[in-house]
Formats: C-alpha cells, structure tokens, sequence
C-alpha cells in the first residue's frame, strides 16, 4: 500500500534537490559525457528527463556496458538503473553505421517481470529516443493483443521490452519476428522473474536466441545462429541472490560486477579495480559464478529511508490501519478544521491494482497514480518491483511480505533517488520474530509511536482528546472505529460478502507462506475470530470458519485426486499469466 502527499515540486526545488544528493551518495561528481555517451543523449538526459548527471551506479555501469563486457548489477531501489542500461545501448544503436533501421528487426531486448514495469521502461526509452527516430521502441507483454503485436513486430522494433511469457509466445510462434541481428539482453529484476518461475522460458529464450554461453543443451540453434555482433547481456537487481546464480551462469560470460559485496564473495571473485571510475564497488568474477547467500546477504535499501513496525494484535488491524492513514493524511495540515480534515480523509482518491484486474484497469490505475497529486494505491506484489511513481511518501505493508527481499523491494517503491521516504510494517504480536529475520540481512527497523498517534484524535467529534491509554485493546478511539466498521458491514450486505470473501483469501494467502517463514507466519496460531474482526466481522468466528473450513476440506479432497504436483503446477502458472 502506497501513499503519495505532496505537490509536484518546482523545476528549481527539484534542482535544488539534486544538488544536495550530489553531495551525497547518490551522484557521481561526473557528466553524461565523461562516461562516453554521445552529446544528443546527454542533450536528451539534460532537457527531457531533467538528469544532469549520473548517479553513482549510471557512472559505474555505462563505462562497462559501453565496454561490450556482460555486467551483473547490484545496486539499491531508485538509484537509476534503467537509464544505466539503456543510454549505453541507445548510444552504441544511434552511432551504427548505415544507420539501423526497422527492417533489421531487434537489437536489444529487455526482460522484465511485470506489465506494468513494461509499460515503465518503454516510456522511459520513448523519451530518450526523441531525438533518434530511427530507432523504434516497443514493447510485448501479457494481456496485450497478440495480433497487434505481432503487426508491430514484423515492421520492427529495435529495441524491445517483453515479459518473458509473452516473448516466448512470440518467439515461437511470430515467424516475422526478426532477431538475427539481437546484441543485447538485459534481465532487470532478474531474481523476480525467476521466482515467478520463469526459469525455464527463460533458457528456452536463451536456446531460441542463441545466447546461452554453455549452451550445452541446443548447441545446434546456436551454431546456426546468424550474427555479426557479440552478444552482450546484463542482469540487474537491487537483491540478487542465489536464484539469479544459474542465469548468470549460462547468460553471462566473463561478467563484470557492480555494487556486489567481493569480500563475501572469495574465494570465487579476484577483484579488479576499474582505476578511472574511482569505485571500489567493481569486480571481475571469475568461473564458477556463486551469489552471496541470501540468508547472509545485506540487502540495499536506502540509507535515508524511516522504516518502522507497528505491532497491532490481529482483530484490531483494520481500526489502526484507517487510523495511521488518517495521521497520514492530516498530518501537516492540523490548522484546519475538523470539518475540513475528514473530508481530505474521505476525498483521498483511493486506486487498486493486482493481477486480477483487467488489462485496461490495470492501465488506468498505474497511469493515474503517476499522476494524482494526493492518492493511496492499494496492491498486490505487482506493484513490488521496479515501479517508479513518482513523489510516493509511505509504503504501508499492511499484510507481511514473505522473503526480506520482498520487504527490500516493496519499501524501495519510496525514499528513490534521495528523496525522503517512509516505511511501516504491520506485524501481529506472534509474528515479531520477524523483525529478527530482517536484521540478519542488515534491516533494523524502529516502533511507530500508535498510541501516542491515537491519543491525538478528538473523541465524539468534541475538541476534547483522547486520555492517554497505555493499552491498545481499550482505546476508546479504536474501540468506536471497531464499532463503526462492524456497524457498517453489516449495514451493507455486498460489503459484508466482500469482507466474507477477503476474509477467505487473506487466511489462504497466510497458509501459503514457504519455508522458514512458516515458523513465523503460523496459520495455527491465528485466531479466526480475530481475523474476522480484522475485516470488520462480527459474525460468531466459528460461522465464518466453518465455511472456510468447509472450503478447505474441499479444496483438499479436490487436490488429492488431481495430484499434489499438478495443483502446485497449475497456481504458478495462473500466477505467471496475472503477472
Ligand atoms: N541521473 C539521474 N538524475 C536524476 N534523476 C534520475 C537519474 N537517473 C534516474 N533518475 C530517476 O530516479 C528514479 C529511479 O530510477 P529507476 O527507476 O531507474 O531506479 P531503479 O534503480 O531501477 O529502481 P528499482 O530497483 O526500484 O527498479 C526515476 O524517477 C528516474 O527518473
């Protein structure tokens, strides 16, 4: 859940505030230009995406690129690594001599994990292309129309940005596809598209491009495969861990690192340093390539972002969550009056997006939170990875995220590139052992002060505030917002089949938890009574947990005579297409 409170700021502010992160440890003391990029590129960074000069991954990883080496990125949230991919491969398209053109077909492509992030990169690669019109952006993904794609397609696009279903889709089946004269493959979010379990459309990809370096497997395709360039390929994350580890291994030859940690890399790295890029943050990597664990692994977030928890016990969830995003709202604008704050509460444009959602309200949600000055987007994990909104102030993680490098991603949606941001978890009393695995991957984060939060609201629409309580269960502010929830749920039954529904899913969801996070998350240990008051339920927990019991029961026998496998199967699939 993310939140945005604030004008878009002035050319100068943003100015001004660029020139205090250079002072900090996100701007190289360095120019476009200085890194080789052509004087049109540096134009188009300057006057349409208003960067005036790298941040310290662009001037460490554009050199490199530029190089034609294979590059493996690691490198915090918001610190600017599309534009660090793709100037160096807009540089090197726009020097080609003949000039490239539509009918060479595809020259670099980009893997991503998400349409929306899809949609995110060719936006950003249509602005920097301004002025090179004769290199074409495009871009494939699920829930597109095949057929029009596939028009675009065989006019060409030079530089494509896919998901990995869809691309295979194209590529084995789009016979005017044209890629013989591909140079570039970059995997951003590399380790995420390989959870969503795209591992093995990812090395039929590779087989099918010819640019699997062992390529053991389809030695022949690749032997037959036609081009006059090296191949180049770049994978990036700002969590890589050891999923990414196989990829690296048969995409990346010889690779390069950036922003990797060398020294819990020995023995396999032998570090060198690239002298004129001033970093100490560049390694070469020698074979066999091995990541970091992820259990050891500091994960990047960045240094000036707030991240705090609030310990809520489960029935009280929703009643604080409307709380915090009232502090949230109001909070700078206390000299209004009562009136006035709870209509900017009430008028707060609230958006939704998951993977369930259309195509095109997929769209129009991730287009208008861009754009809404004053707005609180409620999402899935879709929205977790690579999404720059921009001005997003609060990242609520209202339901937990499984894996530290969940946690790692969804918070990077703010505080990106310097700005400031905050962060604040929900955990339930039983599940703070959480905190402590967060801290073995260097993540410590601090307690919101609720009480004191809810001790400033007026009680009964009266001046006179709340008392200082010391205990959450019996604040009488919570307890009429509980009251007022459950009043209005009943009240309206689509509303009362909703939360039932939720109410479903969010214990299923718990369930599914993996491996030592089962430890934390224990489905055991809830309390269906509570999880229905979380939604507003008053409903005796024994009614609602029948039916979900019911449910599971059924579920469970349904599973066993298909097969274990083949459930398991089919929801990762499903997953992938929402995705
Ligand atoms: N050199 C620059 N000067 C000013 N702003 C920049 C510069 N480079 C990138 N930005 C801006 O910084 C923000 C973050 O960039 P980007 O989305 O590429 O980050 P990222 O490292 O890919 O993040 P994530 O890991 O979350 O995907 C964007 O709004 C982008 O426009």
């Amino acid at each position: 859940m993310a939140t945005k409170k604030s004008e878009k700021p002035s050319k100068e502010s943003k100015t001004k505030s660029k020139e205090e992160h250079k002072e900090s440890e996100i701007f190289a003391s360095c120019s476009f230009s200085s890194l080789g990029l052509h004087a049109t590129l540096c134009d188009e960074l300057r006057e349409r995406m208003d960067f005036e000069a790298p941040t310290l991954v662009q001037a460490q990883a554009i050199p490199v690129i530029l190089s034609g080496r294979h590059v493996l990125v690691n490198a915090a949230t918001g610190t600017g690594k599309t534009v660090a991919y793709l100037a160096p491969i807009i540089h090197q398209l726009q020097e080609h001599e003949p000039r490239i053109q539509r009918s060479d077909g595809t020259f670099a492509l980009v893997l991503v994990p998400t349409r929306e992030l899809c949609m995110q990169v060719y936006e950003v690669l249509q602005k920097l292309l301004h002025r090179f019109h004769w290199i074409v952006p495009g871009y494939i993904m699920g829930g597109e129309n095949r057929s029009k794609e596939k028009a675009r397609l065989r006019k060409g696009i030079s530089i494509l940005v896919a998901t990995p279903g869809r691309l295979l889709d194209h590529l084995r089946h789009t016979s005017s596809f044209l890629h013989t004269n591909l140079r570039w493959i970059i995997f951003d979010e590399a380790d995420r598209i390989l959870e969503l379990g795209f591992g093995k459309e990812i090395e039929e990809i590779l087989d099918i491009l010819g640019s699997r370096h062992d390529a053991s497997a389809d030695k022949e395709i690749a032997e037959s495969y036609i081009s006059d360039h090296p191949r180049q390929n770049v994978l990036l994350s700002a969590t890589l861990n050891e999923k990414v580890n196989h990829l690296a291994k048969i995409s990346l030859e010889n690779p390069v690192m950036i922003g990797l940690d060398y020294k819990k890399m020995q023995p396999v790295l032998s570090f060198k340093d690239f002298g004129s890029l001033g970093s100490d943050a560049n390694y070469e990597l020698e074979h066999p390539v091995k990541m970091m664990s992820p259990s050891n692994g500091d994960f990047r977030v960045p240094a000036q972002l707030v991240q705090r928890y609030v310990k809520v016990s489960c029935g009280l969830r929703l009643a604080v969550l409307l709380s915090i995003l009232k502090d949230l709202l109001e909070r700078g604008t206390s000299q209004k009056p009562e009136e006035q704050l709870r209509q900017m509460f009430v008028g707060c444009k609230a958006l939704r997006l998951h993977g369930n959602m259309k195509q095109e309200d997929r769209r129009t949600a991730f287009q208008a939170f861009k754009t809404e000055k004053l707005a609180l987007l409620l999402s899935t994990d879709v929205a977790a990875r690579g999404l720059d909104f921009p001005k997003v102030r609060f990242i609520i993680q209202y339901d937990s995220p499984g894996e530290a490098t969940e946690y790692v991603h969804r918070v990077g949606r703010t505080a990106r590139l310097g700005e400031r941001g905050d962060s604040l978890l929900f955990l339930q009393p039983v599940e703070m052992d959480y905190l402590q695995d967060l801290e073995k991957h260097g993540i410590s984060l601090t307690e919101y002060p609720l009480l004191k939060v809810l001790d400033s609201f007026p009680l009964y629409n009266e001046k006179r505030h709340v008392k200082k309580v010391l205990d959450l269960e019996s604040h009488p502010w919570v307890l009429l917002l509980q009251k007022a929830l459950e009043a209005f749920i009943l009240a309206e039954p689509r509303m009362k089949k909703l939360a039932i529904t939720t109410f479903c899913s969010w214990v299923r969801a718990y369930a599914a938890h993996r491996g030592e996070l089962k430890r934390i998350f224990m489905v055991k240990k809830l309390h269906l009574g509570h999880v229905a008051k979380s939604f507003a339920l008053k409903e005796q927990p024994s009614l609602v947990g029948k039916s979900f019991q019911k449910e599971t029961k059924k579920r469970k026998r349904d599973e066993k005579q298909r097969g274990l496998s083949k459930k398991r199967k089919f929801s990762r699939k499903t997953l992938r297409q929402k995705i």
